[in-house]
């Protein structure tokens, strides 16, 4: 079976700066996979390029595959359709994704209805409406009426990443991009989110590419990981493997810093 995400020998420049360099791995339908690196690695990068979402200035060679579609150097407008259906990202910053001067009820709603049309069953009016509510719900916001009328400055991070997550659901995306989705959140809300994302990742069988530098969270959310240091991938494997029995220097420093700060927080060391 063909992957759902190929990424072949990736190579991000920008002038002469390499910043992402021969990067392979591949993302199976349903397959959780997380991108692990220090700062600055290039995970974010990767997941830009993933979906032809670079920023301009930076330059992509090599192949990436998105549902069997050539991703790089593929025009904008053809790339469109292609975000919306095969792919949808989740980032740290939900107000990234959120538009401040629209009721978020609206924001949601445009993503449902595009992918309604797409698959030839439009919606509007009050189905739509409908199904905002209910897709609110799903992602365990109560008292979905006043939270689709509310502006995103109305709400709290836990709410707008809430949110964030609710219009990626509406493309019902093959795969999910989480890129650091819950960094800008507090611990308790961190727990929330992480918990809603793998609950709807399952429930949805959606593959997931999941990026973060929380080692732990990593190990309970995915199933194989690639170990990213300046741009290369030094390492990728099932993720007891890489994380029980890990190959590279770089990953023994990556699992024993995530050990020493877990050790600080029970008071041990
Ligand atoms: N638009 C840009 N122009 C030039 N360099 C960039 C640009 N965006 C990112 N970089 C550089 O590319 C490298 C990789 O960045 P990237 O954001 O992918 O790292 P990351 O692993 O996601 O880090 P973090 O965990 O801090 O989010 C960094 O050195 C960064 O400074």
């Amino acid at each position: 079976m063909s992957a759902l995400l190929d990424v072949h020998r990736l190579t991000i420049r920008t002038g002469t700066t390499t910043l992402v360099r021969d990067l392979s791995f591949q993302t199976a339908s349903g397959e959780r996979v997380g991108l692990i690196g220090e700062s600055g690695s290039g995970k974010s990068l990767t997941a830009l390029a993933a979906t032809g979402l670079l920023p301009a200035g930076l330059v992509a060679e090599g192949s990436v595959e998105l549902a069997g579609q050539q991703v790089i150097g593929t025009p904008d407008n053809q790339l469109d359709q292609l975000r919306g259906t095969a792919a949808a990202i989740v980032f740290q910053e939900p107000l990234t994704a959120l538009d401040p001067l629209k009721r978020v009820g609206r924001q949601v709603a445009e993503p449902l209805s595009r992918r309604a049309r797409r698959d030839g069953r439009p919606l509007s009016g009050t189905a739509l409406d409908g199904a905002v509510l209910a897709l609110l719900d799903e992602v365990a916001l109560s008292d979905p009426t006043r939270i689709a009328r509310a502006y995103p400055h109305e709400l709290s991070g836990g709410q707008r990443q809430r949110i964030a997550i609710a219009m990626a659901l509406a493309c019902r995306p093959d795969l999910l991009i989480a890129d650091e989705p819950t960094t800008a959140l507090d611990v308790t809300t961190q727990a929330e989110i992480l918990n809603l994302l793998d609950r709807l990742v399952r429930e949805r069988n959606m593959a997931l590419l999941f990026i973060s530098h929380d080692l732990p969270v990593v190990a309970n959310t995915v199933e194989r990981v690639v170990v990213l240091r300046k741009g290369e991938a030094v390492e990728t494997g099932p993720v007891a493997t890489v994380f029980g029995a890990p190959q590279h220097d770089y990953t023994r420093s990556l699992l024993a810093a995530a050990r020493s700060f877990d050790d600080a927080l029970e008071g041990r060391s």
